[in-house]
């Protein structure tokens, strides 16, 4: 091709300049979304967004530097998908809460798979509603009441309290650590974002229906959890009537329990366990509560629920380690959000680590001090500042069956052993950047010592 008569390009090359050129101005377009709203914010690269950063960094890492570089509310870029941040608690009270009708659901940024799409977690609107009102008696007090106890022994715990609960199937993960459950859950949160149709969807959205599905979830290990469930449900279906879940629904439901249920529980434990570890003093006065309140009985949960100080000391835990790191809403409408214009489609996530370690709202954020949650002091707690569970109606949904497995395990524990740091114990532990859950990046090392 001749290019104003003065020299000779290949046709093939044009056609690839012509590509990168539409392809760039594709690029810029996305990511001048934030300029066109006057959101400050960091330059996205092209493409790319801020995906490097989460890669390097972690969501915590990059969420709590570019706080403070650009405040409370700041947008960034997955790919070419926007996502404005805030960590405004009055901003956040009215997504979560007040403005709910408006940001009822989560944002479908990748469609992991078609199946999940009947799940609480990422079900719209009224279907939504549907689900969340049919299976918020799962985890009923009496249902609760049913359930009878460092790395692995919390994982497991954790699994069979919520087959017992959810399912009604006795899995006994405890005692047996090659326990199917066990192995396969972690083999399906064993999530990796180096996926090629994943990166397209997170560059090109337009795309995501053309892209189907994407299994960044290990497929083998849901598969897994289909038959269990399955097998579970052909039980119990004979024994219920009035059911109104299609099978599909029941299936997918139970197994994000599973995987909302697993991770998340078991580093609360874990970091409990350290936090007490290399806090004698609040686990000496711990267990002598434990001891006043429980005597010589074992853990149940009435009597676990009477103890203040056990919860306020799972509640420092959750605030220093809260195993969620973000909260993601998106808003079903134009809106806007104290003064904050926010188009339809809009993803608005919140950090929660930003949150809990702010000094404006905590004292001293890095130490380690239950008694920030004393009765007497929650009046001072800034709300929505502390969010492990979320907030509003679409919070937690197993938050109590968490607390409840949480403070068994931490009350049975400290009647029985004294938890100590031994010469492999990492002080402050260093954290998993790349996964989405809080876990120590090299395992939890600490010594029980039988009482
Ligand atoms: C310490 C343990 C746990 C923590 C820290 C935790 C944290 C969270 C957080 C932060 C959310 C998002 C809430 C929001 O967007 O406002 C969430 C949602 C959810 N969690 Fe948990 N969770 C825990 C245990 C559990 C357990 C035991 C289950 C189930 C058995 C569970 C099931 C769910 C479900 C189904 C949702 C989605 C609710 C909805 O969309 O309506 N979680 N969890």
């Amino acid at each position: 091709m001749e290019v104003l008569g003065l020299f000779s390009v290949p046709t093939w090359l044009v056609v690839i300049l012509v590509v990168i050129a539409l392809l760039m101005m594709y690029t810029i377009h996305k990511q001048l979304y934030f300029k066109r709203l006057e959101i400050p914010g960091p330059t996205p690269i092209p493409f790319l967004g801020h995906l490097h950063h989460i890669i390097r960094k972690g969501f915590q890492d990059m969420d709590m530097e570019m706080r403070r570089i650009y405040g409370n509310c700041y947008g960034t870029f997955f790919g070419n998908i926007p996502q404005l941040m805030v960590t405004d608690p009055e901003m956040i009270k009215q997504m979560l809460e007040k403005q709910f009708s408006e940001f009822t659901d989560r944002p479908r940024t990748i469609r992991v798979t078609k199946f999940f799409d009947s799940a609480i977690t990422m079900a719209q609107g009224d279907h939504w509603k549907f689900l969340r009102s049919t299976l918020s008696p799962t985890f009923s007090s009496s249902k609760m009441r049913n359930v009878t106890i460092c790395y692995r022994l919390f994982g497991a715990f954790s699994m069979d309290a919520i087959c017992s609960t959810g399912l009604g199937m006795n899995v006994d993960s405890q005692s047996n650590p090659d326990d199917p459950f066990i192995k396969n859950v972690k083999k399906a949160l064993n999530i990796s974002f180096v996926n090629v149709k994943f990166l397209l969807a997170a560059m090109f959205p337009e795309l995501k229906t053309y892209l189907g599905e994407i299994p960044i979830l290990g497929q083998k290990a849901i598969d897994f959890f289909i038959l269990a469930t399955k097998s579970a449900l052909a039980e119990r279906r004979g024994a219920q009537s009035g059911v109104s879940m299609t099978d599909e629904e029941v299936l997918a439901n139970a197994i994000i329990f599973f995987l909302a249920a697993y991770d998340t529980t078991s580093s609360l434990l874990i970091f409990a366990s350290y936090c007490l570890a290399t806090n004698q003093d609040v686990q000496d006065r711990l267990r002598t509560k434990i001891n006043k309140e429980l005597g010589e009985s074992k853990p149940t949960y009435d009597n676990v629920f009477n103890l203040t100080y056990l919860d306020m000391t799972v509640n420092e835990t959750l605030r220093m380690y809260s195993p969620s790191k973000r909260l993601s809403r998106m808003a079903v409408l134009d809106t806007t959000l104290c003064g904050v214009k926010i188009p339809k489609g809009l993803d608005v996530s919140i950090s929660i680590p930003c949150l809990h370690y702010d000094a404006k709202y905590w004292e001293n954020p890095q130490k380690f001090d239950p008694d920030r949650f004393f009765p007497e002091n929650k009046d001072r707690i800034h709300p929505f500042t502390f969010l492990p569970f979320g907030g509003g109606p679409r919070n937690c949904i197993g938050m109590r069956l968490a607390l409840m497995e949480a403070k068994m395990a931490i009350a049975a524990l400290l009647q029985n052993f004294r938890i100590l740091t031994s010469p492999e114990t990492e002080i402050p532990p260093k954290i998993d950047k790349k996964r989405g859950i809080t876990r120590p990046l090299n395992g939890m090392y600490l010594r029980l010592e039988a009482l």
